[in-house]
């Protein structure tokens, strides 16, 4: 415990700085306040303290009286929230980790030495160039031992006349004896060992191989060159370069994060209590994992935001670091992590399912690895999805990954559009129940009128789900068993759409179109139809708001700014952190994926090229023809075009259903008329249904007021008028 009781300047009434942190372990929390004479400060308060306060940040002034700080951190320890410390580290247990760590050792251990063998003749050949100094210096210092060097100084010293009596020269004559002495053994003894080593070299030279005798000779070479080396001499090189790579150290974070430019993060790192860590810095897969508190006021998403920076700190390259929020924490948790190499970097990531393997729309199914390097799934069934990014990022292939999974599932019928007409996805055109590539008029009447044919279809199935026995669906939703029953017609439907701005910003179809999508997005998952829509300009009117609002799998590549990545992720992801927008040009195929996981996950996508994308539909073909599951385009039973002349909407059904009305009419009783006009089509129908379904066209509905029993009631609803227009304009647009 930590309680300063300081008396402040002369003139300052009774202040005190209270300073309460645990005495074991990290600082948890630190409360600073100075107690103050309250009367003093109230006289000295003026007036209009108490506006300006209203809208001041907290003051660190606290009034208030001195408590037994003793007590006050007990009673704060036990609202503290404490983490507990792992005993056994999980990471220990995690075979990947643990063969992460091994691997890197091993590597680093096999790159040294596999860097120091190949410079051997290198070393050597310094070493050799250095040997006349080591001889010299070995001379030198043999003929300072045999003469007894460290004497000489005395004797010069004598010699040269500071001999002052009797003493002395009896000092002196004893020191020549003794150096007459030591030289004569000396001298012998060298003389010896020199004849000695002649007869062994002469030996070794005629007995030895040659190539053993040039081994002795270079080691002795080498040998007598360590020794002429100079201090500051290096003869190896380094394996690593140790000043571009430092250790993954808590220092070396807090310096990357003091060089972000954050100022309220400077401000507290500067004052040396910023920044938490968590836990120890630890292996997790193939990198380095840090759980750090920033501090109070700084987010995780501060950190995002300047990621390249963050990488420039830490002096790796940016495709290895990947800081991300810990949505289970507060904000300003962040884990930052750090792989060993690039994401981008490396071989494209294999499909286990490219040669062999079915899948089912019910089950996961793999789709790349995360940044760890660990299978990444998802789940198509019951779902929609978004897929979003600038150009090039890896969009269409990651859409054709899809449906090509799905294509492994003989149940699922694949509705695949290309609208950009690239080819991209023709691959699927074998097993594709409808399939167009392109945005002429004719493929776009082929896909409005497929629209329709599932939105009807998917009442269809709303009719038989309901029917059903309770035993047989007791959710009122596909199941697996009753997918695969033929005859119920409730098999998977994945509608996939590639760049579907071209037919939402359409000036004929594109209202339209919405609100089939919107439909299919909204009501389809439940009874079976999964609809992926794609896009590489994700903004309100190329990916209207009911699709992306609606859509529960989400995933978005490189995008360049806030409003895009909010929009293929879902609102406030760019402000939790979750920012597509820090992905460079060589992330391809690496995205953050909203999937199966409550949690945003980067997910780097398997890369399945136009060949294996071929060899996968082919196997998919055979398994369908097997299984009776061709239909459509694949088995060339494609509707006629004669068909997809354009069909009622709901303006068109309005208008007639309003034709005998009062010029205004609530909702409620619009779709009981639409219900009855077109049972198949409405019925089931909420006012919000209508509502939803006429927005695209420009109706808003309005308040329209009633005398029902003498008061006078509101509902939402819509006017004759208001439909009238609509059509004006729809018909405009068709005709022009
Ligand atoms: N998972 C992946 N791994 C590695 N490279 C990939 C991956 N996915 C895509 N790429 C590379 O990215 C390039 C662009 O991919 P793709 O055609 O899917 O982009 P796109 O976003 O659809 O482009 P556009 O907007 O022009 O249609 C491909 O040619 C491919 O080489």
């Amino acid at each position: 415990m930590n309680q300063h009781h300081d008396k402040s300047a002369p003139g300052e009434e009774n202040r005190w700085l209270v300073d309460l942190r645990k005495n074991d372990g990290p600082v948890r929390g630190l409360v600073r306040g100075e107690v103050v004479d309250l009367g003093a400060a109230r006289a000295r308060r003026h007036p209009d303290d108490d506006l300006r306060d209203a809208g001041a940040a907290p003051s660190d002034v606290v009034e208030g009286v001195v408590l037994d700080a003793d007590a006050a951190v007990r009673r704060a320890t036990v609202v503290d929230v404490q983490t507990r410390r792992e005993v056994v580290p999980s990471w220990w247990f995690d075979r990947e980790a643990v063969t992460g760590l091994v691997r890197e050792r091993v590597d680093a251990a096999w790159r040294t030495t596999a860097f120091h063998a190949l410079r051997l003749p290198l070393y050597w050949l310094r070493l050799a160039q250095r040997s006349p100094r080591g001889t010299w210096r070995i001379t030198r210092a043999l003929f300072w031992w045999a003469s007894d060097g460290n004497g000489r100084h005395v004797r010069r010293a004598i010699a040269l006349g500071q001999v002052m009596g009797s003493a002395e020269a009896t000092a002196f004559h004893r020191v020549s004896e003794q150096h007459r002495d030591r030289v004569r053994w000396r001298v012998v003894l060298l003389g010896a060992a020199v004849l000695a080593a002649v007869v062994v070299a002469y030996v070794l030279a005629t007995s030895l191989a040659a190539w053993v005798l040039l081994l002795v000779v270079g080691t002795a070479l080498a040998g007598i060159g360590a020794l002429g080396r100079q201090a500051d001499e290096r003869i190896t090189g380094s394996a690593v370069s140790a000043s571009s790579v430092p250790r993954f150290t808590s220092e070396l974070i807090l310096t990357a994060l003091g060089s972000l430019g954050v100022a309220e993060l400077n401000k507290h790192l500067r004052t040396g209590d910023g920044v938490r860590f968590v836990a120890p810095i630890h292996r997790d897969g193939p990198g380095w994992r840090a759980d750090c508190d920033l501090p109070p006021g700084v987010t995780a998403g501060d950190v995002i935001e300047r990621r390249d920076r963050l990488a420039s700190g830490l002096r790796r390259p940016l495709g290895c670091v990947w800081p991300e929020p810990d949505s289970e924490q507060h904000a300003g948790r962040l884990v930052l992590w750090v792989g060993d190499r690039a994401l981008s970097a490396g071989k494209p990531v294999a499909w286990s399912l490219a040669k062999t393997g079915k899948v089912s729309l019910f089950s996961p199914f793999p789709v790349g690895v995360d940044q760890r390097g660990r299978p990444a799934t998802l789940t198509l069934m019951y779902a929609s999805m978004v897929i979003g990014a600038t150009p090039r990022m890896g969009k269409t292939f990651t859409l054709r990954l899809l449906l090509l999974a799905a294509a492994l599932d003989p149940l699922a019928e694949l509705h695949v559009y290309d609208l950009k007409g690239s080819g991209d996805l023709s691959a699927l055109e074998a097993v594709a129940h409808r399939y167009r590539a392109g945005d002429e008029d004719e493929d776009l009447a082929y896909l409005m009128a497929d629209l329709r044919a599932l939105v009807k279809d998917m009442r269809r199935r709303y009719t038989v789900v309901r029917t059903l026995p309770r035993t047989e669906c007791p959710e009122n939703k596909v199941t697996p068993d009753l997918a695969a029953r033929k005859e119920l017609g409730l098999h998977p439907v994945v509608f996939g759409l590639d760049e579907c701005q071209f037919l939402f910003e359409h000036p004929v179809h594109g209202k339209d179109a919405e609100t089939l999508v919107t439909d299919l997005v909204k009501r389809g998952p439940a009874v079976g139809i999964v609809v992926l829509v794609a896009t590489q300009r994700p903004d309100a009117k190329s990916l209207p708001t009911g699709i992306s609002a609606n859509a529960t799998l989400r995933f978005c590549l490189r995008v360049m700014g806030q409003t895009e990545n909010d929009m293929v992720l879902g609102t406030s992801m760019y402000k939790a952190g979750i920012r597509a927008t820090t992905f460079t040009r060589s992330d391809l195929g690496i995205g953050y994926l909203i999937g199966d996981g409550a949690e945003p996950a980067i997910v780097k996508t398997a890369y399945l090229d136009a060949p294996t994308a071929a060899t996968i539909t082919a196997r998919a073909r055979t398994a369908r023809l097997a299984a009776g599951r061709l239909t459509g385009h694949a088995a060339g039973l494609d509707p006629d075009t004669d068909d997809t002349a354009p069909v009622p909407t709901v303006l068109d059904d309005l208008a007639e259903v309003m034709a005998n009305t009062a010029d205004r009419e609530w909702s409620e009783t619009l779709v009981e008329r639409l219900a009855e006009h077109r049972p198949d089509v409405y019925a089931g129908w909420s006012a919000a249904d209508l509502g939803g379904a006429v927005a695209p066209f420009g109706v808003e509905t309005v308040q329209i007021g009633r005398r029902d029993g003498g008061k006078v009631v509101n509902r939402r609803g819509i006017t004759r008028q208001q439909i009238h227009n609509a059509l004006t304009e729809r018909d405009q647009r068709r005709s022009s």
